[in-house]
């Protein structure tokens, strides 16, 4: 997952999703490991790679969007760019981490990037409205766009 806050800036955070019950049923076994206090990652025993953030397998959605993308909500109201970008091979998390399952099922606990990022945003309007209205300022205006697309329709995406 990555996002920036500008051209200069990029982080990049790595999580190592859990293992699920169907996968032990088959044998399957942990083959990373995380080094603790470190945003580094061990696959096997010799081969490390450092991330600006690794969250673990016991790594909860609220501590992702702590870690990763509150800051870059929070740049935007300061007129900064963000973007967040989840990449990794088929079920290694991507969906689950950026809460666009919307499973019926979900706990608040589980809402993952998305819908956090969603509500961060309109809270974030809402309160520089009430802190501008308190203090006499002029009340400032937000305008929010929003658009998806599944891959393969972006416009103007002329790779396939
Ligand atoms: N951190 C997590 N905690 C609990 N379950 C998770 C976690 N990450 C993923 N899962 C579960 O693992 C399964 C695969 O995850 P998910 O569908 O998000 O993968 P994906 O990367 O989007 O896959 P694909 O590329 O095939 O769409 C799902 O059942 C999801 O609920």
């Amino acid at each position: 997952m990555a996002g920036g806050q500008d051209d200069s800036s990029v982080r990049v955070a790595l999580r190592i999703r859990p293992q699920l019950a169907r996968e032990k049923m088959a044998g399957c076994h942990i083959c990373t490991s995380v080094t603790p206090g470190e945003p580094q990652v061990f696959l096997g025993k010799d081969k490390a790679f450092s991330y600006d953030h690794v969250l673990d397998m016991d790594s909860q959605q609220g501590e992702l969007y702590e870690h990763c993308t509150q800051k870059l909500v929070e740049g935007c109201f300061e007129g900064y760019n963000a973007t967040v970008l989840a990449y990794g091979q088929t079920g290694s998390g991507k969906t689950y981490s950026m809460g666009t399952g919307f499973e019926l099922s979900s706990t608040e606990e589980e809402l993952g990037i998305i819908p956090r990022a969603v509500a961060h945003l309109f809270r974030g309007c809402e309160e520089r409205r009430a802190a501008a209205a308190q203090q006499g300022r002029p009340v400032p205006e937000f305008k929010i766009n929003a658009q998806s697309w599944r891959w393969g329709t972006i416009p103007n995406d002329h790779s396939k």
